[in-house]
């Protein structure tokens, strides 16, 4: 960094450090935490990178509230599913700003879409996409196996730009996917809470360009988001099938929203990269767990799916009800590996006191999620290991086998900000990991050289906005002749009609 920013950084924390310690005289204490430096706080402690593992020590020393001061800048990380609900949930009005991040009238339309009604009308498609999956990956992922990444994440973009802008996506090079991955993961860079000072420091926003070098980096990535939104709003309104873009164009119009261009094109571009990740990563985390901590699940699921199912079609999502173990697979992923372990981080319009303690005004705060999946007298013991059992209730069985108990998901967040995509995204991983379950035995990939397993190690993972695996291979071998005659009869799907689909959805939301 340039030497006249360094100064003006250090007046700036100076001045900071002097009014936080004036301010800081309400009755109640700060939530306790790792001891601060002078200036500085605890910025030396903060953690370079997995943030979450640190927050979990510091929670089992300091308890569920902790209290961090980065330059100045409050930071609270909730660390049980209790506090969590009362401050983000409970008291969602005050707690759900976000720094810098996504707009609320935005809810409203995003109800219109993603509410459990209307996403049950996407269902056909997602099955459509699923068995486009169970073919691309019989096709090219058996044998020695391969990097699965990248089926999964076309997938999931063929899903979201089918039903946002009417077309579908059949290639993992497609140069709309390719855009919306890379600026993902710019993004991603972005809102590391502290990746840049001027998240600590807003005011620093009012240098001038050649002392601000996040700003070109922001405006470069604002102007190429932009534009492919833009036109990919194009394509939707151009399309001949029906499809999100149109419908929401409609509703607005209708509806009088004040929305000016541009808004919509931006919120539904939002939709996709919110969906893309998540979706795509929790699926890899699935076969992950396939891979490393099969001691007896899958053996369990295809009993389940052979009795109700059988082997002469595929689970369909009507077999939901029927299939508990499925969706306590399901469930113990989310837990297992929350694609947020620190969540989103929130902010807190106001001080409040909560527990005895102060919660300063505009604190960052950040949902502790890896400590809260990782808590024994929720979820039951060893909560490192994936264990779908502790979804079901012990001995109560209905005649499909099972009840699921009714456990805290910290997995989709919480309150106002809670993932407005989570019934969607269930639907579609859900109906996703019942079809794979069905069709192949999951391994790891093996080496082409040495014929060797290769080894993965289900803990090494990105440190972003979301946690993801880092690239491994894994082999899907059909378990037997049904699956490829169901796969090669079924599964290639690039002659079905999409317009056809997407017109069916079109009339079921009329009627709603
Ligand atoms: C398994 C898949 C997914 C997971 C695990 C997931 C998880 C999350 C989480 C943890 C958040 C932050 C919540 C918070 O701030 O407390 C979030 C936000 C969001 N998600 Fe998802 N999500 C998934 C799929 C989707 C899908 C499919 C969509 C859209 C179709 C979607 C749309 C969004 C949006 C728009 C937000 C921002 C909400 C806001 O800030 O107001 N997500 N998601």
């Amino acid at each position: 960094m340039h030497s006249i920013t360094y100064a003006a950084v250090f007046t700036l924390l100076l001045g900071l450090y002097i009014t936080r310690r004036r301010r800081n005289t309400t009755s109640f204490p700060l939530p306790p935490g790792p001891t601060p430096l002078p200036i500085i706080g605890n910025v030396h402690q903060a953690p370079k990178s997995h943030g979450w593992r640190q927050y979990l020590e510091w929670s089992k020393r300091y308890g569920p509230i902790v209290y961090l001061n980065m330059l100045g800048q409050p930071v609270i990380i909730l660390s049980s599913s209790e506090v969590t609900h009362d401050l983000l949930a409970k008291r969602g009005a005050i707690f759900s700003d976000r720094p810098r991040l996504f707009f609320q009238k935005h809810q409203k339309l995003q109800t219109l879409v993603l509410n459990p009604t209307p996403v049950a009308a996407y269902l056909p498609f997602q099955n459509l996409e699923s068995k486009q999956l169970l073919h691309d990956l019989s096709k090219d992922a058996g044998g020695y196996g391969s990097d699965v990444h990248r089926y999964f994440q076309k997938t999931v973009a063929s899903i979201i730009h089918t039903l946002l802008y009417g077309f579908r996506i059949k290639d993992d090079q497609d140069p709309v996917l390719r855009e919306v991955i890379q600026l993902n993961e710019e993004f991603s860079d972005f809102v590391q809470v502290g990746a840049h000072i001027v998240d600590t420091f807003p005011v620093l926003n009012n240098l001038p360009g050649f002392l601000a070098p996040w700003k070109q980096k922001a405006e470069s990535h604002y102007t190429r988001k932009h534009a492919l939104r833009m036109d990919n709003f194009r394509r939707g309104i151009e399309s001949p099938a029906w499809n999100i873009s149109k419908y929401l164009k409609e509703v607005v119009e209708r509806d009088d929203i004040d929305m000016p261009s541009g808004e919509l094109e931006f919120e539904l571009g939002t939709l996709i990269d919110a969906a893309l990740d998540g979706t795509t990563d929790t699926l890899i985390w699935f076969v992950m767990a396939c891979i490393t901590q099969d001691k007896g699940f899958i053996a369990k699921a295809r009993e389940e799916l052979d009795t109700v199912v059988g082997r002469d079609r595929l689970p369909t999502p009507d077999d939901k009800p029927n299939l508990p173990y499925i969706t306590a697979i399901f469930e113990e992923i989310l837990r297992w590996r929350p694609i947020a372990p620190e969540g989103a981080p929130h902010l807190n319009r106001e001080e409040t006191t909560y527990n005895g303690y102060t919660i300063p005004a505009k604190s960052v705060i950040v949902a502790n999620v890896w400590a809260i999946t990782r808590d024994e007298s929720l979820f039951g013991p060893n909560t490192d290991d994936f264990v779908p059992e502790r979804w079901l209730e012990d001995n109560i069985k209905n005649e499909s086998g099972g009840i699921l108990k009714s456990l805290p998901v910290p997995g989709w967040g919480y309150g106002r900000r809670i993932c407005p995509g989570r019934h969607f995204a269930q639907n579609a991983v859900w109906l996703i990991i019942a079809q794979l379950l069905w069709a192949f035995d999951i391994k790891a990939g093996r080496s082409k050289e040495t014929g060797e397993t290769m080894p993965v190690d289900p803990l090494a993972c990105t440190y972003k906005l979301v946690m993801r695996a880092l690239p491994f291979k894994a082999s899907f071998e059909p378990r037997g002749p049904w699956v490829s005659n169901i796969i090669n009869g079924e599964c290639d799907t690039y002659g079905v009609d999409h317009v056809v689909m997407l017109d069916q959805i079109g009339a079921d939301l009329g009627k709603l």
